[in-house]
């Protein structure tokens, strides 16, 4: 008895995962998985007791996998054992319109040389470079989020798609929020990314790219052209697919010393990571089938999880004001207003001047209100393939959590499919208390707890190798695991946050907001499932007001 106890303590058995009970033979779970994803998923780890559990879909078997300590380690084996290839091919194909280019390509270019550039977009020079840019451009820009212009034609981009109307006074503007934030973000993200010629030629670009993104998943499943509701997606992506290949081959005409065309005047904006992907390209003759979907995989990732932060972080901010005050007051001395003297009978809007540095380092609330937002509304999910089978034994914390007394080992299967809902484990009562209120302070830790922590969101490891300086402040990630794992971890995270800081404090400084029917009450607009963060259901209606010195 005392030699078995020991032989269990030390390597517990791996245990057969539980299946989920079933009615349709092979058909499995599709409905619920494609209709209530997350809750489906967050009861049934509940009625199984247990947050790793088999589903069915269409005869293929799929381990759900929650616990964070079974999913840390899952995240990081090598490539050999896990697998998000068939996953990447079948994204490039059915949303992006390879037409099986990417499947057929070298896998050593694809996932090496080609893939490697991405992970530039994490490091020096393009963090600082694109971040000192997003810092320019936004100091120029903010005060004209609305223009108060009354013709459409002297509006920029992000004002025609917000149904602005401007109040008689001509003091305050109502707007439709979210498009508003979304499209000023991303016109100014895009812009860094792939410099000015190519928005100005291509002033519908983010209309497009969203338009590609809300059938995400409709793609993914195979929908064709002719099926009703699908025709402006397939057109969108076409138009996106022939604008980045202009794109590319006007850098190449640059680089043979050809005319790249008269809407070509400047290239020298285009951010090194968009240039040195041109080069890979160029360098294997690459068709445009294969060049021209990658890159607008990467414009898509630059647009579909940050602006819908930087919207949701101000609708929760600005829905408390005694959050919004503080953050105010901490930000302040960092991002200033000064008043422009002029002789013009119009008064001239205030001057933004941004410390981007000191937003990182010294505004700790504010940065938690970003962490919060990515908990509440970036609901990832990892999808991988078990190329070989292999074992993971979870935490005595994770294992007590779901009442069990000593740790499982759980088998995954070789031929199997892991999918890691990181919403669910965002939402779940037990590691998050109260998890449905906005509250920024559940991230900091004391500073001495902080600085013996290994930042988490280090673990693919390349920050290690070259890279950014480890920031020390008081917040922790927690088990929060927004930006994936392993290699196909987010490679936009470090710009993402300069990004998001940048946008919240200079709306924080320079608009008043509240909802347009003057009743100071947020309604909740619901959210749309898609691609990535959140997309609010209904429009979102407010008023603003420039604020002044
Ligand atoms: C707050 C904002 C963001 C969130 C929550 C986010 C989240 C994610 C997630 C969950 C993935 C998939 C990871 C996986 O497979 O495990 C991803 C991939 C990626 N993201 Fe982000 N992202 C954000 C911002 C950005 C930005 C601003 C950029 C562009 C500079 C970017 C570029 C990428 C790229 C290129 C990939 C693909 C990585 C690869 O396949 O190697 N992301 N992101």
């Amino acid at each position: 008895g005392f030699q078995n106890k020991r032989q269990s303590l030390s390597k517990p058995e791996p245990k057969e995962i539980a299946v989920l009970p079933y009615w349709i033979p092979w058909f499995g779970h599709v409905i619920p998985f494609a209709t209530r994803f997350q809750s489906f998923l967050a009861d049934a780890s509940k009625s199984t007791k247990d947050g790793v559990f088999h589903l069915i879909l269409a005869g293929t078997v799929h381990n759900i996998v929650i616990p964070p300590s079974v999913v840390k380690p899952i995240l990081l084996q090598k490539s050999t054992i896990i697998s998000s290839n068939d996953f990447i091919f079948r994204v490039m194909e059915s949303v992006f319109g390879d037409q099986g280019s990417v499947r057929k390509a070298d896998p050593a270019f694809i996932f090496g040389t080609a893939h490697q550039v991405l992970y530039k977009l994490n490091r020096e020079p393009f963090v600082s470079n694109a971040a000192a840019s997003t810092v320019r451009v936004v100091q120029e820009r903010i005060s004209n989020l609305v223009s108060f212009s009354h013709s459409w034609v002297d509006q920029s981009n992000w004002e025609r798609v917000a149904n602005i109307t401007i109040d008689p006074s001509g003091t305050s503007a109502v707007a439709s929020f979210f498009p508003l934030i979304r499209y000023f973000v991303g016109d100014i993200a895009c812009g860094i990314l792939t410099g000015q010629d190519f928005m100005t030629n291509n002033p519908n670009v983010l209309l497009d790219l969203f338009t590609l993104d809300a059938s995400f998943n409709k793609l993914l499943v195979g929908l064709p052209w002719w099926f009703p509701g699908m025709a402006p997606a397939y057109a969108a992506r076409s138009r996106l697919a022939q604008a980045v290949r202009e794109h590319q081959e006007a850098l190449y005409a640059v680089w043979e010393d050809r005319d790249p065309g008269s809407g070509w005047s400047d290239m020298s904006d285009v951010s090194n990571v968009m240039v040195e992907r041109a080069q890979v390209w160029r360098s294997i003759r690459a068709e445009p089938d294969l060049s021209s979907p990658s890159d607008l995989s990467v414009l898509w990732a630059l647009n579909i999880n940050a602006n819908q932060i930087v919207f949701w972080a101000l609708w929760h901010i600005f829905q408390d004001p005694t959050l919004c005050s503080e953050i105010r007051a901490e930000i302040a001395p960092h991002a200033t207003l000064s008043s422009i003297h002029s002789d013009l009978p119009i008064k001239e809007a205030p001057k933004l001047t941004i410390n981007l540095d000191a937003l990182l380092h010294k505004c700790p609330l504010l940065k938690a209100a970003y962490l919060e937002t990515l908990r509440l509304e970036a609901h990832s999910t990892s999808y991988k393939a078990v190329t070989e089978s292999f074992t993971v034994t979870e935490s005595a914390e994770d294992a007590a959590l779901d009442g069990k007394s000593q740790p499982q080992t759980y088998k995954f299967k070789k031929g199997s499919y892991i999918c890691i809902p990181h919403g669910v484990h965002q939402m779940d009562g037990r590691y998050w208390k109260d998890p449905k209120s906005f509250n920024p302070r559940r991230f900091f830790v004391s500073v001495d707890k902080s600085t013996d922590k290994k930042d988490e969101s280090d673990d693919d490891d390349d920050d290690k190798k070259e890279g950014l300086p480890a920031e020390r402040t008081a917040l922790d990630m927690g088990t929060m695991k927004v930006f994936g794992g392993g290699q196909t971890m987010c490679k936009g995270r470090n710009f993402a946050e300069r990004e998001v800081l940048t946008f919240l404090a200079a709306v924080l400084v320079s608009w008043d907001v509240e909802p347009a029917d003057g009743t100071g009450r947020w309604t909740d607009p619901g959210r749309l499932w898609g691609s990535a963060t959140f997309v609010p259901r209904r429009d979102v209606r407010v008023r603003m007001k420039r604020r002044e010195v």
